[in-house]
C-alpha cells in the first residue's frame, strides 16, 4: 500500500544505534509524519534488523517509513517506500523490483535531473542541497532557497528540501514552492528529539 506522503521528512543518523531508535520514538510520538532510514557503513544485517525495529515503532503511529538507497531492505520489512540518489539503482530498476504501490524518491539539485526522475517514476524529489550542511561531506555546492523553487516550479511531484534545514528556515522554502523539508540534525542533534519535532511541525503548518 503507498501511504500519503506527509510534508516533514525525519532521517535516522547514520549509525543505526540504540540511540538512532529512541530519536525515532521521539519524532514519532511527536507526529512525524515521515521518518526515512538512513543508515551508512553497516552490515546488511544491521541495516534490515534497524529498519525492522523502525517499521515496528512507525506502524502503530500510522508514519510512512522510507528506506535510504535500499529497496531490497524496504520490501524486505515491508517498508512503504525507498529514497534513491545518484549512487543507489536506477530509479527505473528500483520501479522494477518494487512495483507500482512502493513509494519511490529520487534526489535532484535542478530541473533537468528532477524531470528525468519523474519521468522515471519518482513518486516525490529530495532536493538540494538547499543550505550549507556538516551531516554529510562531498556535496556539491548549496543551491539555496532559489535553486529549490526553480525545481519545484518544473515538477507536478512533492518536492521534500534537504541540507542545512531548521525551523527558521522551513517558511522561505515553502514559500519558494517546496512541498516540505527532510532533516537529520535539526532532529537527531537536538537535545530533545520531540520538541524539535513538534518545532518543525509548527514551522510547516504556519508555512501553509
Ligand atoms: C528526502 C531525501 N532527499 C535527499 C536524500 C539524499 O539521498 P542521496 O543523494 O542518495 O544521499 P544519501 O542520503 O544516500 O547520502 C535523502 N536521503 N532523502
Ligand atoms: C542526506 C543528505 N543529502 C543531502 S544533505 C543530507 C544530510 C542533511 O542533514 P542535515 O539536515 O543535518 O543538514
Ligand atoms: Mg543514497
Amino acid at each position: 500500500m503507498t501511504s500519503a506522503l506527509g510534508r516533514l521528512h525525519v532521517l535516522t543518523d547514520a549509525d543505526g544505534g540504540p540511540r538512532a531508535l529512541a530519536v525515532v520514538a521521539a519524532a514519532v510520538a511527536a507526529g512525524a509524519p515521515v521518518v526515512q532510514v538512513r543508515a551508512k557503513g553497516c552490515s546488511d544485517r544491521v541495516l534490515h534488523d534497524f529498519a525492522r525495529a523502525v517499521v515496528e515503532l512507525c506502524r502503530p503511529a500510522g508514519t510512512t517509513v522510507l528506506v535510504n538507497d535500499r529497496v531490497d531492505v524496504a520490501l524486505a520489512v515491508g517498508a512503504d517506500g525507498t529514497h534513491l540518489g545518484a549512487d543507489d539503482l536506477p530509479l527505473a530498476a528500483a520501479r522494477r523490483v518494487a512495483g507500482p504501490g512502493h513509494l519511490l524518491g529520487g534526489t535532484a539539485r535542478d530541473p533537468q535531473q528532477a524531470r528525468q526522475l519523474v519521468a522515471e517514476g519518482a513518486d516525490y524529489l529530495g532536493v538540494g542541497p538547499a543550505f550549507a550542511t556538516t551531516t554529510k561531506t562531498g556535496l556539491p555546492d548549496p543551491i539555496g532557497v532559489a535553486g529549490v523553487g526553480a525545481v519545484a516550479a518544473a515538477v507536478p511531484v512533492p518536492v521534500i528540501a534537504i541540507s542545512g534545514v531548521t525551523a527558521a528556515r522551513v517558511g522561505e522554502l515553502i514559500a519558494a514552492g517546496a512541498t516540505g523539508v527532510a532533516v537529520v540534525g535539526a532532529v537527531t542533534g537536538a537535545a530533545d528529539p520531540g520538541a524539535a519535532t513538534a518545532e518543525l511541525l509548527r514551522a510547516l503548518e504556519d508555512s501553509r
